[in-house]
C-alpha cells in the first residue's frame, strides 16, 4: 500500500493576494461610457440587415460580432436574419458560403441537414470532389462546419477528414494546429474576445464603428467582472480555507475566470458569483482526498456529507470541519436566494450532488491507497463525477430551468466526460507524479500498452467522439419546453462549461493558476488590465 504520509500538492501560492484583488479599478463604470455604448450598439444594428441578396457577407458580420464578444447585443437580430436565410435557404452554393451557413445556423439552433454537402461529392457519394481540394478558404469553413456533426452524419465526417487531410499539408503548421485544436465551435467566447479584437484591428476590411464598440464593450464588461470578483474574494476570504487549509490551491481568481466562458450573459452575475463559490469548494474538497486527508480522515468526511447533519462534525479534525461549515453554509444561502426566486426548495438536490461527489472522491482515493488499477471504463465511469463539473452544473440548473431534471441527464454526463478528460490530458501527469488514481491517460496505458502520445490520441478521439454526442443533445428540438428561454440558458452553460475546460487545459498543459501560462496571460488581459 501507498504510504499514508501527508502528500503536498505542490501547488503554487495565490499570484494575487486579497488587498490587490479589492484594489482593482478601471474608470469603465461611468455613466458617459454606458451612453458612448448604447449609441455605437444603434450604429452597428443599423448594420445587420436581412433583406439582402447574398447573406454571405451578413453571416461573416455575425461570425466577427460572435468573437468580439458583442453578439449578445444583438440576438434578435441575428436570429431573425438567420431565420430568413433557413426559411430562403438563399445562400450562395460555393463551399466556403454554405459552410459558414452550415455552422452558424446550426450553432444557432436552425439545424440545416448534411445533405446541403451533397452536391461537393461524387458521383457515388463516397467523398468530396478532389477539385475542391484547391480551394483553402473553403475548407477551412468545411473544416469548422464539420465540428457541428450530430451522431451518425457521416458527410460531415467525410468532411473533416477530407479537409484536414489537405489543410493539414497546405496551411503552415503552427496556424493550423491552433485551428486543429479549437475550432471555432469548441472556442469558448469571452476569454477569446480580446485576442480576437487584436487581429479585427489589423484587418483590411476592419470597421471603425465596430472595433469601438469591441473595445469600449470589453472595458466595460470588465467593469463588472471585477465588481463581481471582489465580491467573491470577500466571501473566499471570509470561509477562512485558505489558512485553515494552506494546502488547497488558493485560486479564486481563476475559479472566478471560469464562470466568465461559463455564464457569459451580462445579467447572469448571480451565476457567475455562485459557480465560483461552487468551483472554490471542488478545488478545496478535491485537494483534500487528492492531497492532504489520510484514508481514516476521509472515511470520517465523507459520513459526515454523506449525513449532512452538524452534530457528526466533532469527530472530524478541524480542517474538515471548516470546510464543512463553509459548504453547509454555501449550500444553504444558495438553496436560499433560489427559494425566494423561484419558489421551491433545491436543498435536498444541491445536497445529493455534494455527496456524489465526495463518494466519488472516497472511491479514487480507496483506489489509490490499494494500488488499483482501474479500467479506462471503471475509471471515467466515477471520473465524470469527480472532476467537479455536475457540482456547477447542478447548482446552475436550479437557476436556468423549470424542467425536469432528467431531461439533461445525457448532456450533463457527456459534458462531464469532456471536461474531466481534458483535465487529465492537462493535469494527470503532474498528479500521478505527486501520488494520484491513475487518470484516463494512465488508464489507457495500463490497459493496452499503449504509448503516452497514443494514449492522448486515443483521449483527443474520445472528445471528438463526446462532442458528436452532446451537439445531438444541444440539437435536439423537443418543444416541449415550458420555457424554452430558461433551457437556451442552460443547454449554452453546459456547452460553454465544456469549451470552457478545454480552454483551460489547452495544449495539454494545467492553466488553472499556472503562472506563466498562455491562459494566464488571457486571464489578466480579460480581468485585469484596460483594453487600449
Ligand atoms: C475546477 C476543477 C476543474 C476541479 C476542481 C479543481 C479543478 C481545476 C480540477 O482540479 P484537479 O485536481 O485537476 O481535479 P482532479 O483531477 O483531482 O479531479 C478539478
Ligand atoms: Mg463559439
Ligand atoms: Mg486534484
Ligand atoms: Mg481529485
Ligand atoms: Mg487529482
Ligand atoms: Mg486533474
Amino acid at each position: 500500500p501507498i504510504p499514508t504520509g501527508r502528500r503536498s500538492g505542490g501547488y503554487p501560492p495565490a499570484l494575487w493576494d486579497f488587498d490587490t484583488i479589492q484594489s482593482l479599478n478601471t474608470e469603465y463604470k461611468g455613466e458617459r461610457h454606458m451612453r458612448r455604448e448604447e449609441d455605437l450598439i444603434g450604429q452597428v444594428r443599423e448594420m445587420l440587415v436581412h433583406e439582402v441578396e447574398d447573406p454571405t457577407p451578413q453571416l461573416e458580420f455575425i461570425d466577427d460580432l460572435h468573437k468580439l464578444g458583442i453578439s449578445c447585443h444583438f440576438e434578435n437580430e441575428i436570429l431573425q436574419i438567420l431565420k430568413s436565410i433557413y426559411l430562403n435557404q438563399n445562400y450562395k452554393r460555393d463551399l466556403y458560403s454554405t459552410s459558414l451557413a452550415f455552422r452558424l445556423l446550426r450553432q444557432y439552433g436552425f439545424i440545416l441537414p448534411q445533405e446541403v454537402f451533397d452536391c461537393f461529392k461524387n458521383e457515388e457519394g463516397t467523398d468530396f470532389k478532389p477539385s475542391f481540394g484547391r480551394d483553402i478558404k473553403g475548407l477551412l469553413q468545411l473544416y469548422e462546419a464539420s465540428f457541428l456533426s450530430r451522431k451518425g452524419e457521416e458527410t460531415l465526417q467525410l468532411a473533416r477528414e477530407f479537409a484536414t487531410k489537405i489543410l493539414q499539408k497546405e496551411v503552415d503548421e503552427r496556424e493550423f494546429a491552433t485551428k486543429m485544436e479549437f475550432p471555432s465551435h469548441w472556442t469558448v467566447q469571452m476569454p477569446n474576445a480580446r485576442p480576437f479584437i487584436d487581429a479585427y484591428r489589423r484587418r483590411p476590411d476592419m470597421n471603425p464603428v465596430v472595433l469601438e464598440l469591441a473595445i469600449l464593450d470589453t472595458n466595460i464588461v470588465q467593469a463588472q467582472f471585477q465588481e463581481e470578483l471582489k465580491e467573491t474574494s470577500r466571501w473566499w476570504e471570509s470561509t477562512g480555507i485558505v489558512q485553515e487549509l494552506p494546502f488547497v490551491r488558493d485560486r479564486i481568481v481563476e475559479g472566478y475566470f471560469w464562470t466568465i466562458g461559463v455564464t457569459q450573459r451580462r445579467e447572469h452575475g448571480y451565476e457567475r458569483i455562485m459557480t465560483a463559490k461552487v468551483i472554490a469548494l471542488v478545488t478545496c474538497l478535491d485537494d483534500i482526498y487528492d492531497v492532504y486527508g489520510t484514508i481514516e480522515e476521509l472515511q470520517l468526511f465523507t459520513s459526515t456529507i454523506q449525513r449532512w447533519d452538524l452534530e457528526s462534525m466533532k469527530q472530524l479534525p478541524t480542517y474538515m470541519q471548516v470546510s464543512f461549515l463553509a459548504l453547509h453554509n454555501f449550500v444553504t444561502e444558495v438553496a436560499y436566494d433560489t427559494l425566494k426566486k423561484k419558489g421551491y426548495n433545491s436543498t435536498p438536490y444541491l445536497r445529493k450532488t455534494w455527496v456524489d461527489l465526495v463518494e466519488s472522491y472516497i472511491k479514487e482515493a480507496t483506489w489509490y491507497y490499494n494500488g488499483y488499477k482501474p479500467s479506462m471504463q471503471e475509471y471515467l465511469n466515477n471520473a465524470w463525477i469527480s472532476v467537479g463539473s455536475m457540482a456547477i452544473l447542478n447548482h446552475l440548473f436550479f437557476r436556468f430551468t423549470n424542467e425536469r431534471m432528467h431531461k439533461y441527464r445525457d448532456m450533463n454526463r457527456v459534458s462531464s466526460n469532456i471536461v474531466r478528460l481534458a483535465d487529465d490530458m492537462g493535469t494527470s501527469l503532474a498528479e500521478v507524479e505527486r501520488g494520484d488514481v491513475p487518470k484516463a491517460i494512465q488508464c489507457y496505458m495500463n490497459e493496452t500498452n499503449a504509448s503516452e502520445e497514443e494514449a492522448r490520441e486515443y483521449v483527443r478521439r474520445v472528445i471528438q467522439e463526446e462532442w458528436e454526442k452532446l451537439n445531438t443533445e444541444l440539437m435536439r428540438d423537443d418543444d416541449d419546453d415550458d420555457d424554452f428561454t430558461l433551457s437556451k440558458y442552460y443547454c449554452e452553460v453546459v456547452a460553454n462549461l465544456t469549451r470552457m475546460a478545454q480552454f483551460i487545459y489547452q495544449d495539454g498543459s494545467d492553466g488553472f493558476g499556472m503562472k506563466d501560462s498562455k491562459v494566464n496571460r488571457l486571464l489578466k488581459e480579460t480581468l485585469i488590465e484596460r483594453y487600449e
